[in-house]
């Protein structure tokens, strides 16, 4: 537990330089949505950080989109863009959701094949990882990615993205995400989690309630950063 969301920011920097020193290929990082992880995105930009990150050699994935146009505030990609990707990173190692396909299904189908492509197989193999890192956050009802309580989704094996039908959750539009199996096959999975809100949720997933933020788990190391408040506890 750290005592606020700037030093869970800090130590996520932290985890995300060292998984990307770590591979000294290709290293892949699966970014998410949400207001959660602004701060961290805003630090991967900022001078002190940014002269750490190799940037020729990542490439950056989204766990899940919102079926919006690419320009649109609502866009998880978009605001990763915004916030530090378009300055830092190469345009062709950013690997966004294609939201300009014919609908959700489309789209997922096209970034299964640029993460096939990537990964250089059609299956996974849970001793060799797709992403060296994951981040993910955790909605008050329990989502993570676009995973949600009580989805078919959360039962898939095979696709590594689908497309979900969320349009009557915030921000109210249809939704493209990775599935368990594609998010799992990761060397670390970072939950990011802060803040007063979160604190029943939170809660309710430590103490192990099926919820899709307790069932999302890489096959590596899973680690959960939340600050005081979210914990609820005093800093
Ligand atoms: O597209 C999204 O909304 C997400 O990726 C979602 O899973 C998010 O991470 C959680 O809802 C937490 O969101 P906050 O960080 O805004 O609380």
């Amino acid at each position: 537990m750290l005592p606020d969301a700037q030093t869970v920011a800090a130590e996520a920097a932290a985890h995300l330089i060292a998984r990307i020193a770590g591979n000294q290929t290709r290293p892949a990082i699966c970014l998410t949505g949400g207001s959660g992880p602004k701060a961290l995105y805003a630090l991967l930009g900022n001078s002190g950080y940014r002269s750490r990150i190799a940037w020729d050699r990542v490439h950056w994935f989204i766990g899940d989109e919102r079926f919006v146009s690419a320009d649109d505030p609502r866009n998880n990609m978009a605001a990763a863009r915004e916030i530090f990707l378009d300055r830092c990173a190469p345009p062709d190692n950013i690997h966004p959701i294609p939201t300009d396909a014919r609908d959700p299904d489309a789209a997922a189908r096209l970034y299964e094949r640029d993460l096939q492509a990537f990964y250089g197989a059609r299956r996974l193999d849970a001793g060799r990882p797709l992403f060296d890192l994951v981040l993910m956050g955790l909605g008050p009802d329990g989502h993570t990615a676009s995973l949600f309580p009580g989805d078919t989704a959360l039962t898939e094996t095979e696709r590594w993205v689908i497309g979900v039908d969320h349009a009557h959750v915030e921000p109210f539009v249809p939704r493209v995400t990775l599935t368990l199996p594609a998010l799992a096959c990761s060397r670390e999975m970072l939950f990011l989690v802060s803040g007063e809100a979160k604190r029943d949720i939170l809660s309710k997933v430590m103490a192990g309630a099926d919820l899709p933020g307790t069932r999302a788990r890489s096959n590596g190391v899973t680690t959960w950063l939340t600050d005081a408040a979210a914990a609820g506890r005093t800093a």
